[in-house]
This record gives C-alpha cells, structure tokens and sequence, in this order.
C-alpha cells in the first residue's frame, strides 16, 4: 500500500471513430505522464472511441475493433510506465455497456460500467448501451478508486455505494458538453458528492468539436474539505499531472496546487463557437470556410469566429451585392475583411437575378414582386457560395443566428445554405455583446489579430437583409430584445403563451411569435448543424413535430 500516487489528467481531444488515432493520442499523453512520473493517467469518457459514439456502436465491428484497441492499450502498460484508466464501450454476455477499465501490467485489471445512462437532452445512451450495477471501488497499488462515470456524478447513489465499499477516492472521467451554465452546474454537483461522501474527487473531462457538442474540458480536483486545488484551462488540450498524498488521518489529499481562470459568460460562448468549427472544419478535413459577408453583424461575427479558428488565410468572404446592397454595407464588409486579414471577392448577384426575372417572366407574368423574388436574391447566393465551395473545396459557413433559426426569418435553399452554421444557438441579442467582447478581447488560443476584428457600424447599424428597398429586420419582426425575450421563453423555458403575457409581453406578439416558431420547423429540420451553446438547441436537444396542429391559447 503506498501513501503517495501521482495522477495524471489526460483533457484530450478524442477524434469520434479515429480509434487508431485515439490510441496514438492515448500514447502520446501517457509517454508525457510517465516523463513526469505519474503513476496512472485518467482519459475522459469512451476515450477509445470518442463520445457520443451514437450508433456506431451498433456495429459489432466496431465494437470489435474497440476492444482491440483496449488490448494493445493494455500490452502497452507491460514497459513499467503509468497505468491508464482508460474508457471504451464493452459488449459483456450479449449486452452493451459503456465501460471503465484498469490497465496496468499489460492485462485489463478491472473493468467498470455506467450505471446512470443520461436520456434527455442530447443524450441517447439508454438507446444503445445498459446500465451498469452499482459499483465497487478499483484497486490500484492498494488505493482503493472510486471510479464512475460522468452522468454518475450527477446522482448521489454511485458515490454512495464507492463510499460505503470502501473507495478513497472518486475519480470520473467525463465526456460532458458545454453549455452556458454547465461548468457551474458539474462543480456544484462534486461539492455534493464530496459533501455526501468525505472523499476526494477528480473530474477529468474531454476537449473538442463533434458535430453540434463541444466539450470544453475545465477538468479539476476538489479535495475532501471542498477546497479546489485543481482547474485546469477551458478549451484546449492539457496534461496535468497531479500529486496526492495520504494525510495521518488516512484521508487523500491533492497536493498540488494550479487554477486557471475559466472565463465569463461570453467569452466561453465565443470559445466554444471557435472550438466548435474548428474541430467540424478540421475533422472533416475541409481545407477552410467560404461565406458571403454582407458588411451586416451576421456574417462579421461568423467570419471572425471562423479567423479565430482556422486562420485568415482558411476564411475566404464573399461580398455578393444586388441593386439593393447600400455603399454602407460595401464599405463595412471591405473594413471587416481589412480587419480579419481576409480574402474578399465580389460577386455580383445581379446577372443572375436578371436572368431569373427573364426566366419566370411569361410565368410570372400579371404577378406583383413579392418574397419570391426577395427569396431568388438569397438563393443566387447559396448557388454562388456552393460553386465557389464545388471548385476549390472549402465549406459554405451559414451565418443565421437563433433568433432567424426560431423564427424562420431566413430563405430555405438561400442564406440557410451550407455545412455549418456557428450562430445557431446563440440568439441575435447575444451576437450583439459577444462581438462587442471580441473586439475589446483575444486570447493565445485564437489564430485571428489581436485588435478589434469588426468594424464598430456592423455593431451599431440597424440590421437589414437587403432583399428590397429600405428593408430592416425590424419591419418583419418585433425588436430584438423583446423577440429574444419571447423565444427564451417559449424554447428555452417552455412557457405559455399565458405566462409570457403575465410576464408583460402583449398577446398578439407572443401569438404570432409561436406561429412562427412552430411552423418553422420544417426549415430547421432542413438546417446546417451548428454549435450548441444553450441548454436547447435546435438540433437533439428540442424535438418538436414538423406537422403540428398545437398553438397554446391564452
Ligand atoms: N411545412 C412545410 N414543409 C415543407 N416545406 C414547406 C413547409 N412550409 C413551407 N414550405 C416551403 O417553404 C417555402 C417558404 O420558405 P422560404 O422559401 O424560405 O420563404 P419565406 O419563409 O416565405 O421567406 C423567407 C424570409 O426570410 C427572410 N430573410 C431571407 C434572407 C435573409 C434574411 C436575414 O435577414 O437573414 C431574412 C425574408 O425577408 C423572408 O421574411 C414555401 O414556398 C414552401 O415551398
Ligand atoms: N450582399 C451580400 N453579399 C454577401 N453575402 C450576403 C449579402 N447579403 C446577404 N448575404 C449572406 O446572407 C446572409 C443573411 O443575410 P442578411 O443580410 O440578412 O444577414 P447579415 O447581413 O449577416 O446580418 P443582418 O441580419 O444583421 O443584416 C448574410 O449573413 C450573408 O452571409
Ligand atoms: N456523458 C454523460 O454522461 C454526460 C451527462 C452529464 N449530465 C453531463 O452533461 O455532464
């Protein structure tokens, strides 16, 4: 039995399915752990594989391949360097099972299954794997470990059970997504495990873009007295190897002593934006983005993420104008581009259009022009932006914001095109203040300059889609604050229309608002993927019917 042991946190970025490449990464952090002498290194959750696996796991081939991965991860602890608690799906008598295992001395030593599998929100574990018994604490050179498995912590009983059978410590490896309140939320939850149980506690959680989650890590140590002596930084790939020490008391203690600052509220919704398509451009392998930038906040903002995560020189911006585009807006794209140390092309729209009005003519004709031909300006765009895509090979980014995505205030085929959509979730009052934070702000993890990234006018200038004369969002839609207020409401906290009046919005707004809201869900279904940053997302986390005949009454 030993009264010391050296941990290592392994906040890596797992590629979903890479599993070769996953097993490369395992090695690299564990040669890192063991030139710091640590003794064991903790992965984040189905680190084999990545997470969420979804239905890959499915496949028995997968499966298969999974566990020889886990075998050759095993053989390698056979040199003396640090064991590894190491997770990966595990088929166990003809079921599933999202697993933990031991592995030291070149042979799996223990093995542990999730027993609270989370089924809501994004989450579909009990789709495809099956909860684990309680259980029993891990040996590890005579220390008994505690280890459970993210959702596991979210729960008292896990804890419970590791404590009462004796474990020392509680060690979970994570794959838990952002959103806005989610790293308050796991912090709060490890204060009641440790509250409940005395016991230490190390939350070790993963790092990356898959598809619409990004998981921003933040892993930490508390210790049984609740202090944190641990935070390890947000958003990038980090080792930490930590140091633990068995006090007179027999109670563990983490000696060693490292915070890092995780930042305020917009600055993590910036970074996770910047996370999130860097990992989809780069795990995808596109050679960058291509998107139209109209001088509007829109398209700015959604340009500066994408400088921040790939470069200036992966970013290619359109300047697309039509009879309507406004000086103003020539000159706020050019200075936004000039600021970002982008490419900016100009295409014009207007041959197109032409060619369209000539097209439709005798089939339009005794029509008056309306949406339709608003709409034919939107989707020239889309065609453009794809051709540009087609030939050189950079994905179309999407620019609509929350607020257009709720309200359908966007042209399905048009400016909806493309691969991925960065402002999804994020609601245009926000895209308001987090532009405003980035031209005050950068940070070493962005790849774009320093100074202000945004011409101040694309903040302050009232918006407009430019699909006619004189046209502002506002003469469609009520102000921005009021309707983000509205859509929080119905999206976020599922109120009724009554209690939004109650609230003091008036009736006929609110009425319209869910109309619109609700027969838009035909063109979300059809949407980009985007970054999740609420607590629901237009994606896996909100599932409402396209065909809908429910309108909430006063
Ligand atoms: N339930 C359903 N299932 C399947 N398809 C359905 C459908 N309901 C309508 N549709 C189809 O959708 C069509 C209507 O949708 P769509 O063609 O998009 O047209 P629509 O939604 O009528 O118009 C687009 C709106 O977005 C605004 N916009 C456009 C571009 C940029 C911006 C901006 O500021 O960012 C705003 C524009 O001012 C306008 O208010 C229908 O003609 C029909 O074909
Ligand atoms: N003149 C244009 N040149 C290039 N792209 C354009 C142009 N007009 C629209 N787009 C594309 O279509 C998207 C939606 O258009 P829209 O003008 O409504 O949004 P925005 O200008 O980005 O922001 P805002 O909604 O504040 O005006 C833009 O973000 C942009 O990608
Ligand atoms: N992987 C998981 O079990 C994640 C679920 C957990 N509630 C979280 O978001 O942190």
């Amino acid at each position: 039995m030993t009264d010391t042991l050296k941990i290592a946190m392994a906040q890596a970025n797992p590629k979903l399915g890479d599993i070769d490449g996953n097993v490369a990464l395992a090695r690299e952090f564990r040669q890192e752990a063991e030139a710091e002498g640590a003794d064991l290194v903790v992965f984040p959750e189905l680190f084999v594989c990545g997470y969420p696996p979804e239905d890959l796991v499915l496949k028995p081939s997968f499966i298969r391949k999974c566990k020889a991965a886990v075998d050759e991860l095993a053989e390698m602890t056979l040199d003396g360097g640090p064991a590894m608690l190491m997770s990966a799906p595990v088929q166990d008598g003809g079921k599933l099972y999202n697993a933990v295992m031991l592995l030291e001395e070149g042979r799996i030593s223990a093995t542990r299954y999730k027993h609270n599998l989370p089924n809501y929100g994004v989450f579909d574990e009990i789709r495809v794997f099956e909860p684990g018994i309680l259980p029993g604490p891990i040996s590890f050179k005579g220390v008994r470990l505690g280890v459970m498995i993210c959702e596991d912590m979210w729960f008292s009983d896990v804890a419970e059970c590791l404590s009462e059978t004796g474990a020392e410590m509680l060690v979970i490896p994570n794959g838990s997504p952002f959103d806005h309140g989610k790293a308050d939320a796991r912090l709060n939850l490890a204060v009641e495990r440790v509250t409940e149980t005395g016991l230490p506690l190390m939350y070790v959680n993963q790092i990356g873009g898959q598809d619409e989650l990004v998981f921003d890590g933040g892993s930490f140590v508390l210790n049984a007295d609740r202090t944190l002596p641990v935070q390890m930084a947000c958003w990038k790939e980090d080792l930490l190897v930590t140091e633990w020490q068995r006090g007179a008391d027999g109670v563990w203690a983490c000696q060693s002593s490292d915070l890092k600052d995780p930042g305020g509220d917009l600055e993590r919704l910036y970074h996770a934006m910047v996370l999130g398509l860097k990992d989809y451009v780069e795990k995808n392998r596109f050679p960058g983005v291509v998107l139209g930038l109209s001088g509007g906040i829109d398209s700015a903002l959604s340009a500066a993420i994408a400088v921040d995560a790939l470069g200036a020189d992966r970013v290619h911006c359109v300047m697309m104008p039509s009879k309507y585009t406004s000086q103003e807006s020539l000159d706020d794209a050019a200075e936004c581009a000039r600021l970002l140390g982008t490419r900016l092309d100009s295409v014009s729209i207007v041959p197109a259009v032409d060619a369209y009005e000539t097209m439709m003519g005798p089939l339009f004709a005794g029509t008056n022009a309306d949406i339709t031909e608003e709409n034919i300006q939107s989707r020239v765009r889309g065609v453009t932006l794809m051709a540009i895509s087609n030939k050189f090979g950079k994905m179309v980014l999407t620019t609509g914001n929350k607020s257009e995505m709720s309200t359908g205030y966007a042209t399905i085929y048009g400016d909806m095109c493309g691969g991925y959509s960065v402002l999804k979730d994020l609601y245009k009052s926000t895209c308001f203040k987090v532009s405003e934070w980035r031209n005050a702000h950068s940070s070493p993890l962005f790849k774009g300059p320093e100074g202000p990234v945004m011409p101040v006018n694309v903040i302050i200038k009232p918006p407009t889609a430019e699909l006619r004369e004189d046209q502002k969002d506002e003469d469609s839609l009520p102000p921005y604050e009021v309707l983000d207020k509205i859509l929080h409401g119905l999206v976020e906290e599922e109120k009724s229309v009554t209690e939004l009046i109650e609230a003091g919005f008036e009736l006929e707004t609110v009425s319209r608002i869910q109309n619109l809201l609700y027969i838009a869900e035909y063109k979300r279904r059809q949407a980009p993927p985007g970054v999740k940053l609420s607590t629901r997302n237009f994606g896996r986390d909100r599932r409402y019917p396209i065909t809908n005949g429910y309108r909430d009454k006063r």
